[in-house]
């Protein structure tokens, strides 16, 4: 997809790997922010072990880049337990999972990221293995074909998904405890990267940090590749310090403004407010005046510029706010939208990141 190489995109980007990697939190104590998922976690986790049990099985349920593979690897960590890794895409075949399902030993944590991209023939052994720790290996084929029982250690399964409302809801209901991952506040974000810059080794200021957490759209993995860009421009252009100004340099340079919108999702916005009147305009109209796949428009700049409040979603298509209008420096029609609407708080909005229309 066009526009994946964005700065902005929450999604994970390959240079993102090694250093997700180092600045994971290890420990729910490390892991900053989502209260209220931490606190339910810990009495979902404290609970079992107390029992001498396995947990329930876990949803972590979220936009891209707030913590699920974090908080995966940070279950298996606070339950001293091991943890196998796969995703979705990767049991195509239900063999596959049989595979991974029968080399599990008791007490393990399985973690499937993506989970909703899980084939229906896996879906299906997997229903039977979290229910029954039992899953049935059809072996041969035609007539001939039997099926095998087989028993699978007690283990507990940790399912990622940025749209748990593909998921079947067989499937959503064997979870025992499903984690509603929130977008973080600007002072969660503002810890996030004083954390960040400790390991990392950067001497980054207090309003710095302030700069770039406002411009990381609530999310985590943001904050961290701004930092990393903010970083070089500071070593580059300046002592290595990142302060206010430099910060504000640095984000210059890469396109991302006072809210956290890019060269993108500004030529989105002007589209509609400045093309179409501010709308309403269909998404694929939208997307030829920016010269944009629709799909881009649609999953790339739309859930951020919803959720901020610049457009809205309407049955007849995409109109802008007052907001937007404000955010471009025009004066808004007095028929707009109200400039608050849908900013109810980050995260409100559980249907965001489903189909919609
Ligand atoms: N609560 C947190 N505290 C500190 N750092 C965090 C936190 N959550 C996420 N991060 C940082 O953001 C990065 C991305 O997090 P993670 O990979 O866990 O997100 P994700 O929700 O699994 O994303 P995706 O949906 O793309 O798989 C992590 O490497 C980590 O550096
Ligand atoms: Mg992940």
């Amino acid at each position: 997809m066009e526009g994946e190489d964005r700065t902005v995109n929450a999604g994970r980007l390959a240079a993102d790997g090694e250093l997700d990697a180092n600045l994971r939190p290890r420990s729910l104590a490390d892991f900053i922010g989502q209260a209220k998922v931490r606190e339910q976690l810990e009495l979902v986790l404290r609970g079992a072990q107390g029992r001498g049990g396995t947990p329930d099985h876990i949803l972590l349920s979220g936009p891209p880049g707030l913590g699920k593979t974090s908080l995966a690897m940070i279950i298996a960590s606070e339950l001293g337990s091991a943890i196998r890794v796969t995703s979705g895409p990767a049991l195509e075949r239900a063999g596959d999972l049989a595979a991974m399902l029968s080399n599990l030993i008791e007490g393990d944590v399985l973690f499937i990221d993506e989970i909703h991209r899980i084939a229906r023939p896996a879906e299906e052994m997997l229903y039977l293995a979290m229910e029954d720790f039992r899953v049935d290996v059809v072996v041969g084929k035609g007539p001939g074909a039997t099926s095998i029982p087989l028993d699978v250690a007690p283990f507990t399964l940790v399912g990622a998904t940025t749209r748990s409302g593909a998921l079947t809801s067989p499937l959503r209901d064997r979870f025992g405890f499903t984690a509603h991952m929130e977008f973080y506040e600007t002072d969660e974000l503002v810890a996030v990267l004083a954390r960040s810059a400790r390991i990392l080794g950067i001497a980054l200021d207090d309003d710095a940090a302030v700069e770039v957490a406002g411009r990381s759209r609530g999310t985590p993995r943001i904050a961290n590749r701004l930092l990393r860009r903010v970083r070089d421009y500071a070593e580059v252009r300046g002592t290595g310090e990142v302060t206010l100004p430099i910060a504000r340099a640095a984000l210059t340079v890469y396109d991302v403004d006072g809210r956290g919108l890019d060269r993108l999702d500004r030529a989105v916005l002007s589209a509609l407010v400045q093309g179409f009147g501010g709308g309403p305009v269909g998404v694929s109209t939208l997307a030829v005046a920016v010269g944009e796949e629709p799909a881009t428009v649609e999953e790339v700049c739309e859930p951020f510029l919803v959720r901020a409040g610049l457009i809205a979603r309407t049955p007849r298509g995409r109109v802008a706010t007052a907001a937007a209008w404000h955010h471009l420096g025009l004066v808004p029609p007095a028929d707009a939208l109200s400039a608050t609407w849908g900013v109810r708080g980050l995260g409100d909005e559980p249907n965001l990141f489903d189909e919609v229309d």
